[in-house]
């Protein structure tokens, strides 16, 4: 059930075009029916065409902004996603370090959609040393996957064996996205008890700009509203299918997601 008054916080960088980032993740708190909170870690000039300039924060504000969210207003959940140096990683884990938040959701943001590197390439390792330990779930797609443990993926049992390798890493549980391969869109949720498969139809749309952002801050929000991880990953599931179910065209490249399909659906 829907609660404004539950706090989610975002820790992630700005996308101008409003369909991926703070942004994304701020729309669907407010879907998902939280309140939302963010902390901002660069600003991108992008569109629905591309990513045209990256601009980091300074770790000093990224720090400050954490400290008086949790100083005030505890998240309940919290999700990670564009982080893109090493600096600002260990800066954000160990202002984290201090505050144990629960519920850490991670996406663990490498290339957008149009190419674009949003991790400096030598933060990779940082990344997984630092802050993917302390992830209560991690959701990599499967070029992050591939990234963060070597291991090329094709298909869902390639899937699986990343998954179980990230898993070694320390986050209590992983989401294999499998949007990039072909057939349906298969996702695996692994934990050391858990494995479970989350299938959907494939959709042929365009307009899928901010998927990822938008899966992960999703189960954040269920999460705080005291989903189990299981019906997290299954109610968020549903709605990013539905979201790109109804995704429409803005602007003239890759559009978004549509957060909002259901209250524009429902007859009033
Ligand atoms: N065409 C599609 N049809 C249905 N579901 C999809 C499709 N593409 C992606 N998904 C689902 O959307 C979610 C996000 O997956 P995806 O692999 O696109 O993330 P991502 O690559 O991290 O996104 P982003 O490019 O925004 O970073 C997953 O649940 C995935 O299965
Ligand atoms: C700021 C931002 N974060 C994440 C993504 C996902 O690719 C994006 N395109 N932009």
């Amino acid at each position: 059930m829907k609660n404004y008054k539950i706090p989610t916080l975002t820790i992630a960088g700005s996308d101008s075009s409003g369909g991926a980032g703070v942004q994304a993740d701020l729309k669907t708190f407010s879907a998902i029916g939280t309140y939302g909170m963010s902390v901002i870690t660069a600003i991108t000039a992008q569109n629905t065409k591309g990513v045209f300039m990256v601009e980091d924060l300074s770790k000093e504000i990224i720090k400050k902004q954490i400290e008086v969210v949790f100083d005030d207003i505890r998240p309940k959940s919290l999700k990670i996603g564009m982080v893109s140096s090493e600096e600002i990683i260990k800066e954000i884990a160990k202002t984290l370090d201090k505050y144990k938040p629960e519920n850490l959701v991670i996406d663990p943001v490498m290339i957008s959609k149009s190419g674009y590197s949003l991790l400096k390439p030598e933060a990779k390792q940082s990344m997984i040393e630092y802050l993917i330990p302390m992830a209560y779930i991690i959701t990599p797609n499967t070029p992050e996957a591939e990234e963060i443990t070597g291991i090329k993926i094709d298909n869902v049992e390639d899937m699986k064996l990343a998954g179980q390798k990230i898993l070694e890493l320390g986050p209590k549980f992983v989401l294999m996205k499998g949007g990039h391969l072909d057939g349906d869109a298969v996702d695996i949720l692994i934990g050391k008890d858990i494995f479970k498969v989350y299938k959907s139809e494939r959709l042929y749309r365009k307009n899928t700009h901010g998927t990822g952002c938008t899966l992960s801050s999703a189960i954040a929000a269920h999460l705080a509203l005291g989903y189990d991880i299981c019906e997290s990953v299954k109610r968020s599931k549903e709605y990013i299918t539905n979201a790109i179910r109804y995704s429409f065209d803005i602007g003239s490249g890759v559009g978004p997601v549509h957060h909002f399909y259901e209250i524009e659906n429902k007859k009033i």
